[in-house]
């Protein structure tokens, strides 16, 4: 391998704990980093096999989402995503990824446009450490048109952190760092899971009643 940034290896490390919980199915998701003291940031290149790590993950572009290095890499299709995130706000991370738990809680949700959490420890992992916080995640309609769909996204990009649905997609997360953009992303995650299970036991439980 070559030597990269340690942002580039950063990210490399995220890709690799994502894809060991199997969360690229199909070449899906996207993945980028800030590169600190730049206009510019790393992610990955389009249509890869993202379980896979090699010296060609990523590729450095601008906050147009052009690449700023001579490569015949091209920066992924949802690259205009992560540059509204980066253009809006002092995030630093940014994890997309397609879930069977985010597309089916984003189907079933998906007509009342949010889905919101309440009562549940591990939003504390978010940073709401009040007792009656609330964690809401908007759902977009999945646009095949990336400039359309980023125009319908860019309105629920309002923090440094934060997190999105996209209906039948996947869900794209953010944070100031790595770390956080991660923690946001499994917790996320954690409550979809939690949430259809919910709606399952109850469905058998009024089944048998
Ligand atoms: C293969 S799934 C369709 C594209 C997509 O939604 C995705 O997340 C991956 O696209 P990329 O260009 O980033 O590989
Ligand atoms: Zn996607």
């Amino acid at each position: 391998m070559n030597t990269h940034t340690k942002e580039w290896q950063e990210l490399a490390d995220i890709k690799a704990e994502l894809a060991e919980r199997d969360w690229f199915m199909g070449t899906s998701g996207n993945l980028s980093i800030r590169e600190p003291k730049s206009p510019f940031f790393y992610i990955t290149a389009s249509g890869k096999d993202k379980r896979k790590q090699s010296d060609s993950d990523f590729l450095l572009v601008d906050l147009k989402g052009k690449p700023v290095e001579d490569t015949n890499l091209r920066p992924s299709a949802e690259t205009l995503l992560h540059t509204d995130i980066y253009r809006k706000t002092n995030a630093n991370c940014v994890l997309h990824v397609h879930t069977v738990e985010n597309n089916v809680i984003s189907e079933l949700y998906g007509d009342e446009g949010q889905v919101s959490f309440r009562n549940h420890e591990i939003i504390k992992a978010t940073g709401r450490w009040d007792e009656d916080s609330e964690l809401r995640i908007p759902i977009i309609y999945n646009h095949a048109d990336i400039p359309l769909l980023s125009d319908k996204f860019k309105p629920h990009v309002e923090g440094d952190s934060g997190a999105v649905l996209i209906r039948n997609h996947g869900i794209t997360v953010w944070g100031k760092s790595g770390l956080e953009a991660k923690r946001i992303l499994e917790v996320c995650e954690f409550l979809f899971q939690y949430q259809l299970l919910l709606n399952q036991q109850k469905a058998f439980a009024g089944s048998i009643r």
